[in-house]
């Protein structure tokens, strides 16, 4: 690292699952005394204390280059997080980092064996660090973000979830200046209490709602809940108070050390059209526990496809195509009887959201009317 304020020790060497540690060696800050003559307390003394801040890699745009300064696409992703710190000296005055490299993959690739990884790496960190950042590619951020607020109650640690939008090779990659402010926002004392984070482009945002919206742009991620904050010229500003997701569902996972993956049970997403007939439908419901269905409009299905809705055995959960709105419980198709039988309306959440919550539910054995409760929480059901 060109700085030699900071000290770096190898943990473990392996690239894939490397460790490292990162201590500021800031000088010592002046000891306060009244007198004239300084009298140095014995704990003052000592190396001034910095937030600690644990950072888990798993790769995505942030951690990769190019072929050409000027090429933002084709890139490869073999950035380690600790070539990425170097890009951000400054770090090492806001707090003390370590960090982990669980991986460094495409998030395409990101899976329940490596969300696996990141949830036994936030729940071994949290005891212990002021913060948590994951850095991330952002195709999947915003699911990673959602599954973690679902399943781990952090208290009040923060844990920020960051990733780029060009590659560390590109002109203005926005890279380093997105870690850099993931890891000040992880270290401040304003971001406890708010649950998982997501840091991009100048913006802070819940994990639980935000949405990836552009598939190039730097301002790709957005939120009709609203930005919970902003950072400009190294402030936080915060909006509102600490507050976490409304309706979020906490689940437990009992997941038992010898244990590889989740293996959570399979569900798909069915995407909606004009002139889309049940035979999706048919081929996946013998295959899947469950099937979310991405409908046009606010829960539109053909009529057709909806009385089979109906009869079919395993919940569908109807989300919609459009980024933005919601499926009220009202638009479900329902039986003679009024029963919407095995449909639940995804209310806020999109398809790929709607997806990870009803794995969830599946795999804690929700019967169809918990199932229903829990998308309650978000105004569906
Ligand atoms: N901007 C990105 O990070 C996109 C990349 N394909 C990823 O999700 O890993």
């Amino acid at each position: 690292m060109p700085n030699n304020q900071v000290e770096i020790t190898t943990i473990c060497s392996d690239v894939e699952n490397s460790q490292f540690k990162l201590e500021s060696l800031a000088p010592e800050e002046p000891t306060p005394s009244k007198s004239t003559t300084p009298v140095i307390h014995p704990q003052l003394s000592q190396r001034r204390s910095l937030p600690r801040i644990k950072i888990l890699g798993t790769g995505g745009t942030i951690a990769s280059k190019a072929e050409s300064s000027s090429a933002t696409a084709d890139y490869k992703v073999d950035l380690t997080i600790q070539d990425m710190l170097e890009a951000i000296p400054d770090i090492t005055r806001i707090c003390e980092v370590e960090y982990e490299q669980l991986c460094n993959v495409d998030s395409k690739n990101i899976d329940e064996s490596i969300l696996m990884k990141i949830y036994n790496g936030i729940s071994e960190s949290l005891q212990k660090f002021d913060g948590i950042v994951i850095t991330h590619g952002t195709d999947s951020l915003a699911e990673t973000a959602f599954f973690i607020e679902s399943t781990i109650d952090a208290g009040e640690v923060p844990i920020v979830c960051v990733g780029s939008m060009r590659p560390s090779s590109s002109v203005s990659a926005d890279g380093p200046m997105n870690l850099y402010q993931a890891i000040c926002i992880a270290a401040d004392s304003k971001s406890r209490n708010r649950g998982v984070l997501v840091s991009l482009n100048d913006q802070i945002s819940a994990g639980y709602y935000i949405t990836k919206t552009n598939a190039n742009s730097l301002d790709s991620f957005n939120v009709r809940q609203g930005y919970l904050g902003n950072f400009v010229n190294n402030e936080i500003h915060y909006y509102y108070p600490p507050v976490k997701p409304q309706g979020c569902h906490k689940f437990k996972l009992n997941i038992s050390s010898d244990e590889e993956t989740f293996n959570f049970p399979d569900v798909c997403i069915i995407y909606a059209h004009q002139g889309i007939t049940s035979k999706m439908l048919n081929m996946v419901k013998d295959q899947y526990a469950g099937i979310v269905l991405a409908t046009m409009g606010a829960g539109s299905m053909p009529d057709k496809v909806n009385k089979d809705c109906l009869n079919i055995e395993i919940p569908i959960i109807y989300s919609k195509r459009s980024m933005d709105g919601m499926i009220p419980k009202a638009n479900l198709p329902k039986d003679s009887d009024g029963d919407y039988r095995n449909c639940i309306a995804s209310g806020y959440l999109n398809p790929e959201k709607s997806r990870i919550l009803l794995q969830l539910c599946l795999a804690c054995n929700y019967s169809i009317d918990e199932t229903r409760h829990v998308f309650r929480g978000v105004y569906g059901g």
